[in-house]
C-alpha cells in the first residue's frame, strides 16, 4: 500500500457526530434533585442519571425535555432554560448534553419505563452514576459549598 493510499483511507473514516441530549435537573424546594435508573435494554442499564433523552429533529432543548419527561415520568415541566452544555464520549455514542434546571412541574410521578426514581441531596447516596453527569454534579456541589468525589459514584 502506498503512502498516498494510506492517507486516503485515513481521511475517509467517517467523522463521529454528536448525539444531542436534553437533560433536566429537577430541583425541589429543599434542594433535593431527582435521579432515576436507566431502563432495561439501554446502554448503561441500571446506572443512575438525570431524566432526559435525545433531542429530535426540529425540537428545541426545552421541547425535547418536556416531551421526554412526559414519556418517562408522566410529569409536565414548566419553563426550562439551558444552564450548562457538556460532552461525553462513550463507546456507544458521543453525546452533547444540554442541562436545564427545572423547579416547576405538574402531575404525579409515574415510572413509565420500568425505572426507579430517588430524590437525592448531595452527596448522592445512589450508585453507580452515569459518568456523563459528573461535571454537573461537581457544579451543583460547588454551588452548595460542598466537595465532589467522583470515585464515590462508581459501582
Ligand atoms: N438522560 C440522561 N442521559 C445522560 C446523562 N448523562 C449522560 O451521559 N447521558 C447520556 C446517556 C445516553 O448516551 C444519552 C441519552 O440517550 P438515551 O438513550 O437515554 O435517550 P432516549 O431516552 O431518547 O433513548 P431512545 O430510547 O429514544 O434511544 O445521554 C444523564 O444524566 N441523563
Amino acid at each position: 500500500m502506498s503512502d498516498a493510499t494510506s492517507v486516503t483511507t485515513a481521511s475517509a473514516a467517517p467523522a463521529r457526530t454528536h448525539t444531542e441530549v436534553a437533560v433536566g435537573v429537577l430541583l425541589r424546594a429543599d434542594g433535593a434533585m431527582l435521579l432515576s435508573t436507566r431502563p432495561p435494554g439501554k446502554a448503561y442499564e441500571g446506572y443512575w442519571e438525570f431524566p432526559g433523552g435525545k433531542i429530535e429533529t426540529g425540537e428545541t432543548v426545552e421541547q425535547a425535555l418536556r416531551r421526554e419527561l412526559i414519556e418517562e415520568l408522566g410529569v409536565t415541566i414548566g419553563p426550562a432554560q439551558v444552564w450548562k452544555v457538556t460532552e461525553h464520549d462513550y463507546p456507544h455514542a458521543l453525546v452533547r448534553l444540554h442541562w436545564c434546571k427545572v423547579t416547576e412541574w405538574s402531575g404525579e410521578f409515574e415510572m413509565r419505563e420500568g425505572q426507579i426514581m430517588a430524590w437525592q441531596q448531595l452527596p448522592l447516596q445512589v450508585r453507580p452514576v452515569l459518568p456523563g453527569a459528573y461535571p454537573v454534579l461537581q457544579w451543583l456541589a460547588e454551588e452548595r459549598g460542598q466537595t465532589f468525589d467522583p470515585e464515590s459514584l462508581l459501582e
